[in-house]
């Protein structure tokens, strides 16, 4: 039987905006996504990221500077692309910023970043953040439209946006991925560190993690709920557990 390539070790970025959910829809001190965050670095995350939404919906400014201040690991600010996110980000510089589409009315994030349509906005963001000393990532669909305009942008890496993969099942599911591999590919040949994310979760996370050119996922949603029944460590480790076995590390 032909034995499968071990490829290199990828990282687990968490997602911690959903513990503020939680916190915000009664408006108590607790729980603190920045104790879970502290929690899911000890337990082998390698970054931690939150949305600091423009409706502040779940993550306060407060717990971005709490969470800079203490985090052992590099934070990873999602933001959009707006003058005021990119005044705070200047301020607070975290390590990472991920410029993101925001919709008020969405319940998450719906799709990938048009940079194509608003290049010369997002080239400016990307300007100011890594004269600030941010490394950015451009959250965008694996459509080499957006891959053209991305390299225009100066923007060290890309996080392919994973939700429709993962809200599909099937053959839709299976070209998803299919388009999701070869987009990587393209992106890693052009240049660009490649990460992933948006609704993974265990029972969806293997095919994607087998990507060799994609180094970094970052789940927050499926983790924080896991979280809620084994702890958040168990959780971290199950996760980083099912991504190494699929990457045959
Ligand atoms: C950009 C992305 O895919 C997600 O991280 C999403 O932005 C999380 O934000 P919400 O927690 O508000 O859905
Ligand atoms: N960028 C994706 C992310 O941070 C986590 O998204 P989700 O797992 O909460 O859907």
């Amino acid at each position: 039987m032909a034995k499968k390539r071990a490829l290199s070790p990828i990282r687990l970025g968490v997602n911690v905006d959903h513990v503020a959910t939680l916190r915000q829809a009664r408006g108590t001190p607790y729980p603190d996504p920045v104790e879970a965050a502290l929690s899911a670095a000890a337990a082998g995350a390698a970054s931690i990221t939150v949305h600091l939404r423009e409706d502040r919906r779940h993550i306060q400014d407060h717990d971005v500077q709490r969470l800079l201040a203490v985090s052992p690991v590099p934070v990873n600010l999602e933001m959009a692309v707006t003058s005021e996110m990119v005044a705070i980000a200047c301020k607070l510089k975290p390590a990472y910023a991920c410029l993101v589409p925001e919709r008020r009315e969405e319940v998450t994030t719906e799709g990938g970043l048009d940079v194509a349509g608003n290049r010369d906005a997002v080239r400016a963001a990307c300007a100011r953040l890594s004269q600030a000393g941010i490394a950015v990532a451009l959250f965008i669909d694996a459509d080499p439209r957006q891959l053209k305009a991305a390299r225009d942008c100066g923007a060290p890496h890309l996080e392919i946006h994973t939700g429709r993969y993962a809200d599909t099942r099937g053959k839709t599911q299976a070209a998803e991925l299919a388009r999701i591999a070869q987009f990587a590919r393209r992106a890693q040949r052009a240049g660009f560190e490649v990460h992933a994310g948006h609704g993974l979760n265990l029972d969806n996370v293997a095919p994607m993690a087998r990507i060799a050119e994609i180094v970094e996922l970052n789940i927050g949603h499926s983790i924080v709920a896991d979280a809620l029944a084994v702890g958040m460590p168990a959780a971290v480790a199950r996760m980083r557990r099912a991504m190494q076995e699929a990457r045959g590390a």
